[in-house]
């Protein structure tokens, strides 16, 4: 779905589809870099990932191993509970594992932060982040990411996987979400 068919629910596109998947092919020459060794078992945060992650895997030039967990800490509103729920676990043992967790978005950083520790403790090698998008200005937590797409300021945004109450996952572009939408 493109932006023209959602009327005044946006007020900005922030980053256009090509725009996403040419950063993402420029991310997915450096990860192949980093991991020349051995490849990472990618990890997808459900649901808002799922864009990102058929993306991503596809540009990497090596066999793309994938597991997939959803974990909840906003509901249906625009605020981060802080309390983060395991809603679907990984099947994969990541003993001795590279993870490299692949997000759509850091907001506030509480979701990963309590992701990598969760993911390190149990006894994966190493654990990386990959995520579309930053928001550097809402951090609440420090938290060291290892590949971001793109900073973008603190505004509610939608598309590429994120949503607002399970709409707009499916626009193509990063947009702002106009805030009488969620204010009505
Ligand atoms: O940095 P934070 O403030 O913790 O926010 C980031 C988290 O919020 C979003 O997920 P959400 O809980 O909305 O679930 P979803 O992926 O199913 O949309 C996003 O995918 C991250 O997991
Ligand atoms: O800006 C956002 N939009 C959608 N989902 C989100 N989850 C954290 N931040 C956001």
């Amino acid at each position: 779905m493109d932006a023209s068919h959602l009327g005044d629910d946006l007020t900005v596109v922030l980053h256009t589809e090509a725009e996403l998947h040419a950063r993402l092919a420029e991310l997915a020459r450096e990860i192949e870099a980093d991991y020349r060794d051995e490849p990472p078992l990618l990890v997808g945060v459900l649901k808002g990932a799922v864009m990102v992650m058929a993306d991503l895997s596809r540009e990497l030039r090596f066999h793309a191993e994938m597991d997939w967990m959803a974990v909840s800490s906003y509901g249906a509103g625009t605020k981060s509970s802080g309390v983060v729920k395991i809603m679907k676990d990984l099947d994969a043992d990541l003993t001795g594992r590279d993870v490299l967790i692949v997000e759509d978005i850091i907001d506030s950083g509480l979701t990963l932060s309590w992701l990598k520790e969760n993911l390190e403790s149990r006894g994966a090698k190493s654990v990386r982040i990959c995520t579309m998008l930053r928001k550097p200005e809402a951090m609440k937590v420090d938290l060291e990411v290892d590949y971001v797409g793109y900073d973008i300021p603190v505004d509610f945004v939608v598309g590429y996987g994120l949503d607002y109450a399970e709409r707009y996952r499916n626009l193509r572009d990063v947009a702002i979400l106009a805030p009488h939408v969620y204010s009505e």
